[in-house]
């Protein structure tokens, strides 16, 4: 144009590829959080956003393409064409459909699948080598399921499982004790939501093992009354759900933090739900969440730990429901 070649002398073309790309398929309230957190915390310079409703996803585009200025010049994208994610390091899915009144966990499952069939082989198809990060619930089905329609290995394919239940935990676990929740060390495994598993024997402050000085720590007979944490993480969430119709930020930091370790290549270990077929006993082919080395090559690592028989009963009750459920999807 008359202006630019008066203004610019070029030297060279541009590179257009960032080499941090993330895309995230689904500009919900949980998928534009997850943008904006990543954005906002300078994890990714290069966003794509995919939906299937155009509208919405250009107004989300344009509002917070008008932010590019405080956001590191980060480019943002959005179509409902999937070329738009072409090169990604991370996909991230948040696209699906809400449980309906008194609908079954089976056919959210089967609905929520079939938009997964849409989604999935479209963004291996433009990003070979990408990691896939599913938030879809229920998520430990809706992962095992990527992870199916994607052919990917499974080292490539993770749920964002309990990570959430965990920093939750460690949010209530701060506010009992009076400490910054990054020096309050908790870990919730197993299935995300309802049934997740708070392992009682690690949770500790610098070390010092909070079972150690409370043997009944998560018992019923604990007067400290310590397991009102972990029902709190599931009322808390029916809680947001109540006042505000939804959640997003928690959800949304949590899913940029794993976006961070996958990015930055940190080996961070986060609880995230992974194919844990031959770990601790279980034999069906599920997904659950396990402390996990995340890098730029997704898992590279599952933490061993040294879990109760009740811990691992309840795991294996997990995977017995999860592979029920996952019999009878239609792929
Ligand atoms: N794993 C967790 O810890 C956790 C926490 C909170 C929410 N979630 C889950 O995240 C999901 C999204 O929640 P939300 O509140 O953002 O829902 P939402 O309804 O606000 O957003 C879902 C988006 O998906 C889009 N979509 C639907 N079908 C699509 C398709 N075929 N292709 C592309 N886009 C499609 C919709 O247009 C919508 O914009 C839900 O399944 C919810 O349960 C998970
Ligand atoms: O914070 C949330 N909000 C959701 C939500 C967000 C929009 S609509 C519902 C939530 C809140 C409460 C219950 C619940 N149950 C559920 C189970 C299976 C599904 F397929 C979908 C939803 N889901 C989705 C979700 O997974 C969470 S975390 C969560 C939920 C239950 C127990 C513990 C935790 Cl840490």
């Amino acid at each position: 144009s008359f202006i630019k070649d008066a203004l610019l002398e070029a030297v060279a073309p541009r590179i257009t590829s960032s080499g941090n790309k993330i895309t995230v398929v689904g500009v919900g309230t949980v998928g534009m959080a997850c943008a904006f957190g990543i954005l906002t915390q300078n994890i990714s310079t290069d966003v794509a956003l995919i939906d299937s409703t155009e509208e919405r996803l250009m107004g989300e585009m344009l509002d917070l393409q008008h932010g590019s200025q405080f956001l590191n010049s980060a480019r943002i994208k959005a179509s409902t064409e999937y070329s738009v994610s072409t090169g990604s390091r991370l996909c991230i899915v948040t696209a699906g459909v809400r449980q309906k009144e008194d609908e079954s966990r089976l056919a959210l499952v089967q609905r929520n699948v079939n938009v997964l069939k849409t989604i999935i082989p479209k963004l291996v198809a433009y990003s070979p080598k990408t990691i896939l990060l599913i938030v879809t619930n229920p998520v430990d089905i809706l992962t095992y399921v990527a992870w199916k329609l994607s052919g990917l290995p499974k080292n490539r394919v993770i749920g964002s499982g309990t990570n959430l239940d965990s920093s939750r935990f460690r949010f209530l676990m701060s506010q009992k004790l009076g400490i910054a929740p990054e020096s309050c060390h908790g870990w919730i495994i197993g299935e995300h939501g309802d049934s997740s598993v708070p392992v009682w024997s690690g949770v500790n402050v610098a070390t010092i093992n909070l079972q150690q000085i409370n043997p009944e720590l998560g018992s019923d007979k604990d007067p400290e009354n310590w397991n009102e944490l972990h029902k709190k993480v599931t009322s808390s969430a029916y809680e947001i759900i109540k006042l505000k119709g939804y959640t997003s930020w928690g959800i949304g930091l949590s899913v940029a933090d794993l976006a961070s370790a996958i990015l930055n290549n940190t080996g961070n270990i986060h609880a995230v739900s992974v194919r844990v077929k031959g770990l601790h006993g279980i034999k069906r082919d599920v997904f659950l969440s396990l402390p996990v080395i995340l890098g730029e090559n997704g898992v590279s690592d599952i933490v061993k730990q040294q879990l109760t028989q009740n811990e691992l009963d309840a795991l294996k009750k997990s995977a017995e429901l999860i592979h029920e459920v996952q019999a009878n999807i239609i792929f």
